[in-house]
């Protein structure tokens, strides 16, 4: 398992590109045939990518979880951003298409991961934080999630932002989770940017050409840094951090919070004149 410890922004300032890069960036998420796992001590969330090929890949705890079922004192959010897979938990099955997501409570014992394809195999993608109580499992669908069409072609931000888990869709704990897609010929995401330091955020980047890069911007409003970001490559966005990005191409990205609560609107938006 890949530790992350917190960073503070003043030392965050004084980091070179590799060192932004090691403590904010995770860049190996996908691996065929395994289940990776990246621990973050923001909000204790643990990222994850799982790519089952012939095999099922089960979710198994490790020492940094400190329980012996990784979920008995955790809920995951699961989103699948490759071809057809199937999660069945604890005897159940939910079938997963491109960007259906399933939520999964605390005290679920048994995950396991599968491909209906091994050729083009299912890519799930997981964001699991600490809770609780026990919720429903369900899955969720981008047609069941709540859509927010939001940005204007002149601000080259028009973006589908769907609530995937949210309190209105699917009770959890502390996890708020949902997808947003760039329409083409638009670039930005979440610009204007904004903080909150209620809540840290995970991102996703996915739905890239090999080429494309995503310019993701971090730090404090007054000391902006940036990130160059991959396909299928995730940032870690602490509460004090902005978190936005501008594409080379199209894009889309997988959004997660936790922390002290689950108003989406919660933000502390930033006036651009600020942004140094
Ligand atoms: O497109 C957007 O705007 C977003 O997806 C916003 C993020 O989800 C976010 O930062 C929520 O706090
Ligand atoms: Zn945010």
């Amino acid at each position: 398992m890949d530790i992350r410890q917190s960073c503070s922004p003043g030392e965050t300032r004084g980091f070179d590109t590799t060192q932004l890069r090691t403590n904010y960036l995770i860049e190996d998420l996908f691996r065929a045939g395994e289940v990776s796992m990246t621990y973050s001590h923001l909000d204790r969330t643990v990222v994850g990518g799982v790519v089952p090929q012939a095999k099922p890949l089960l979710l198994k705890s490790e020492k940094q979880i400190g329980s012996p079922g990784f979920l008995d004192r955790r809920e995951i959010g699961v989103v699948n951003i490759g071809g057809e897979g199937r999660v069945t938990a604890d005897g159940t099955d939910y079938d997963l298409a491109w960007t259906d997501a399933l939520y999964l409570p605390m005290g679920t014992a048994d995950v396991a991961f599968s491909s209906t394809d091994a050729a083009n195999p299912a890519r799930f993608y997981f964001v699991s934080t600490p809770a609780h109580a026990t919720h429903k499992a369900q899955k969720i669908t981008a047609d069941d999630a709540i859509l927010l069409d939001l940005g204007t072609q002149s601000d080259a931000n028009v973006r589908k932002l769907r609530q995937y888990i949210h309190p209105e869709v699917c009770a959890s704990c502390q996890l708020v989770m949902g997808v947003t897609l760039i329409e083409d010929g638009s670039v930005w995401n979440t610009m204007p940017c904004h903080t909150h330091d209620r809540r840290s955020e995970a991102y996703l980047y996915f739905d890239m050409q090999p080429k494309t890069r995503v310019i993701h911007l971090m730090g404090e409003p007054q000391e902006t840094r940036h990130l160059v970001v991959g396909n299928e490559q995730a940032i870690l966005s602490p509460g004090w951090s902005i978190h936005s990005g501008c594409g080379t191409g199209r894009y889309g990205f997988v959004w997660s919070m936790a922390g002290d609560n689950q108003d989406f609107t919660d933000m502390d938006f930033v006036d651009m004149g600020d942004l140094r």
